[in-house]
């Protein structure tokens, strides 16, 4: 069924194969593959398959070539897919109809689409004109930007002698003056520093609060997923492989959890040993593993044998429980042909 509510995301066994044509180094290289073409295909994303409710937001989470930018750029329409279906807000993307662009933005943070000899604001007025922004909505977003942002001093300032933070500032502004309804923000805060990045976070939430739009994430910050999403998918070798609260992600774990000691008097390593498994022990402060089901026994234990000042329980951390998770799975099929 098709939902027609501007900011659904309906995703139905998405594939997506890529033919490469392999050619070997050099001149002869270059003639040989005119003679005999090599082609062999990945298929970065194997039938994938979720749906986002307006306002949701998701961060989209994989390894490096799990499929995830392949998969923002067909929910966008800028690949066609070659299986499965993606409708957002009622439209198939690969169409491009002016009225699906209207609705969405697709930002990649290692590309940019300001008009790099021009100051921002240049580069804002095309996208007015593009998309048909009425001047007083254009006007009212732009106030609201500039102040959410602190756009003020670098908007007349040519896009080339902006610093890197300065710039994805404006490339936020720029992509979402339309006010789309759906985000599709691939590494939005790579490289920043972080300062720059909690800014882009900021923006990101009070846009999402503001107009209520629906938001897929993919960064290799995890800073950035926790702030902002309370669902994950994670992809990995094209396929999904969870998709659920951040709260379970990390108990897709076994390694079980991390806790943190502060001791009065320093122990022995070889004496907290018996506890878990001893990560880190700086005299006063120590860190145990400790087995998902033993926690509450052992905690009791280390409270009544040892003088602790603190003791807390925390989950380890998601860029462990993920490489655990990814390791489970079996490698890329690649045919060749
Ligand atoms: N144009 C292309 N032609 C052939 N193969 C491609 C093309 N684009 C991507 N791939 C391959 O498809 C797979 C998925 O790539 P994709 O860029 O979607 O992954 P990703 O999850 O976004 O990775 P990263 O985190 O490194 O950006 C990778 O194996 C990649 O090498």
């Amino acid at each position: 069924m098709t939902n027609l509510n501007p900011a659904s995301v309906q995703v139905r066994n998405l594939r997506k194969q890529y033919a490469v044509h392999e050619k070997e180094p050099g001149l002869l290289g270059s003639l040989r593959s005119f003679v005999k073409r090599k082609t062999h295909y990945v298929d970065a994303v194997k039938g994938v398959t979720f749906d986002l409710a307006p306002g949701e937001v998701v961060g989209f989470l994989g390894p490096n070539g799990a499929g995830k930018t392949t998969t923002l750029k067909m929910l966008s329409g800028l690949l066609h897919p070659s299986g499965g279906q993606a409708t957002i807000g009622g439209f198939e993307p690969r169409r491009r109809e002016t009225a699906f662009l209207k609705q969405i933005t697709l930002v990649m943070g290692q590309k940019q689409q300001l008009i790099w000899d021009l100051p921002a604001l240049d580069s804002f007025l095309v996208n007015q004109a593009i998309y048909e922004i009425p001047d007083e909505q254009y006007h009212a977003t732009m106030r609201e930007f500039t102040e959410v942002l602190d756009l003020g001093g670098i908007l007349k300032k040519q896009v080339r002698k902006l610093s890197l933070g300065e710039r994805m500032k404006c490339e936020l502004a720029a992509a979402l003056l339309h006010r789309p309804k759906i985000l599709f923000l691939d590494e939005p805060t790579i490289g920043l520093d972080v300062n720059m990045q909690e800014a882009v976070r900021e923006f990101v939430r009070e846009y999402n609060r503001r107009y209520d739009a629906t938001v897929i994430l993919t960064s290799h910050y995890m800073a950035d997923v926790t702030a902002l999403a309370k669902r994950i998918l994670v992809i990995d070798k094209g396929e999904l492989v969870f998709d659920g609260d951040l709260a379970h992600l990390a108990e897709q774990g076994s390694g079980g959890k991390t806790v943190k000691l502060q001791l009065r008097y320093p122990a022995e390593s070889t004496r907290l040993s018996q506890y878990g498994q001893v990560v880190s022990n700086d005299g006063l402060s120590v860190e145990l593993a400790i087995p998902r089901s033993e926690v509450s026994a052992r905690a009791a234990r280390l409270l009544a044998d040892l003088d602790v000042a603190d003791l807390t329980v925390e989950d380890p951390p998601i860029e462990a429980i993920m490489a655990e998770l990814f390791g489970k799975h079996t490698r890329r099929e690649e045919v060749t042909v």
